[in-house]
């Protein structure tokens, strides 16, 4: 991969990168963790330092290919304008009129943002030439293509993957850096070696399993994903998340791991709830603890319990290398985010390598009132960094060293 320094003068060139501004918001649309943003920070003061134009490309949320204002990248380009101490010019579309202009009328060291990539129905498309199509359009609004948003770099996607094979690249420093620190983990852990996982993307992360069975020696699984191995044992897991398609997965993984001499290790006890509202930041009813074997069919699991909490923490605190994606429950919603907080601290206490990874993972240890510097990294991928650590090609990265 290239630098952004190997692409030459950059003064007065029009500079098009992919960042991964995918923060989470609250229900007022404030950001209630910038970490993603602020990790974009040093490519882009660079770039700017150098005249460029700056042209950025990023998504928030899964808007499936339609313009929602709920998904608008507003909050992100006040922010950002922010940190970065310039006004940064939002376009009002992603490669329309409105974008044609805003990118026309920079001047050297200007910002802009265009609106949320996936407002566009080619951006995640499976049909190349429609992605093609739109990276074209993208593509026109560069001189060359930086790639700083690791977070995304596990997306075969217009603005990460096919946009690069049309412009000179680069990797951003933040890609350069990720990449460097996760090899570590995958060349030479020192174990024994445990990955948490936990959170809402369940299907993605459930696909993951499979080879961090063969590199990790220990899996622990909170979060929305326990109750679809919790459903694979044939226990009732009440109107929890669950992901019927992959029963037989769990399943598998769970005979793989014996055979294998591998620990999945899932909860003892959950807490429940009748159900929340997420936007409210508000949950239903009592908060009960249940053993995993007596959930009640009209109750939501929302967090691990405590005697789960413990058994964690000793799992993780007897590792020498952790990695950690995905908070234990709905973190936040204050009665929900015991779980989170109970692994969060014990990553702390981990004698060897702790590394945290994905966007509402950073959120959580920090809104627990972590710092940074209590990890030994905090990636800003969450799948992509999962991705990574299975020993997967991941496209938004192979396609900078394959078109150079
Ligand atoms: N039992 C549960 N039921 C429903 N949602 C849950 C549950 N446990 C955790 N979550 C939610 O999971 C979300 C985070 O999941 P996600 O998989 O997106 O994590 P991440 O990988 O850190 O983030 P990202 O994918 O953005 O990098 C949180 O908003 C949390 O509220
Ligand atoms: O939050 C993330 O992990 C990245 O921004 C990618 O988002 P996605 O899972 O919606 O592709």
């Amino acid at each position: 991969m290239k630098s952004v320094a190997d692409l030459g003068d950059l003064t007065g060139k029009r500079v098009l990168i992919r960042c991964d501004f995918n923060v989470p918001l609250d229900a007022e649309k404030n950001i209630t963790d910038d970490g993603r943003i602020r990790a974009a920070l040093p490519t882009l003061t660079q770039l700017r330092e150098a005249g460029a134009r700056i042209v950025i490309m990023a998504h928030l949320g899964r808007p499936k290919g339609e313009a929602n204002p709920k998904y608008s990248l507003a909050p992100v380009a006040a922010r950002l304008g922010e940190l970065l101490g310039t006004d940064v010019h939002l376009a009002a579309d992603v490669v329309g009129e409105s974008a044609q202009a805003t990118v026309a009328a920079l001047s050297d060291g200007e910002v802009a943002l265009l609106e949320n990539v996936r407002y566009e129905p080619a951006e995640e498309s499976k049909d190349e030439a429609a992605r093609a199509e739109l990276a074209a359009k993208y593509a026109a609004f560069g001189d060359v293509f930086v790639s700083d948003g690791f977070g995304v770099v596990h997306r075969k996607q217009a603005s990460v993957y096919d946009v690069a094979k049309l412009l000179p690249n680069a990797a951003g420093s933040l890609v350069a850096k990720e990449v460097s620190i996760l090899k570590a983990l995958t060349e030479n852990p020192e174990r024994p070696y445990a990955v948490v996982l936990g959170g809402a993307k369940v299907a993605d992360k459930l696909s993951v399993i499979d080879n961090l069975l063969k590199v990790a020696d220990t899996l622990v699984i909170g979060g929305g994903m326990l109750f679809t191995f919790l459903a694979a044992q044939g226990k009732g897991i009440g109107k929890s998340l669950v992901d019927e398609g992959n029963l037989e997965t769990c399943r598998n993984y769970l005979a793989e791991a014996e055979a294998a001499g591998k620990r999945i290790l899932l909860p003892v006890d959950v807490r429940v709830a009748d159900g929340m509202d997420f936007g409210a930041r508000e949950v239903f009813g009592p908060v009960d603890v249940v053993s995993v074997d007596a959930i009640p069919a009209d109750k939501m699991g929302l967090d691990i319990g405590p005697e789960s909490e413990v058994l964690f923490a000793d799992a993780i605190k007897a590792a020498k290398t952790v990695f950690w994606n995905g908070p234990m429950g709905v973190f936040e919603i204050k009665e929900l985010a015991e779980g989170t907080a109970a692994v969060a601290k014990a990553l702390t206490e981990v004698d060897g390598l702790s590394v945290v990874g994905g966007g509402d993972s950073a959120a959580a240890v920090r809104t627990l009132g972590h710092s940074d510097d209590e990890f030994g990294h905090i990636s800003t991928g969450g799948g992509a960094s999962l991705e990574f650590l299975e020993g997967k090609e991941l496209p938004g990265i192979s396609v900078l060293e394959e078109n150079n």
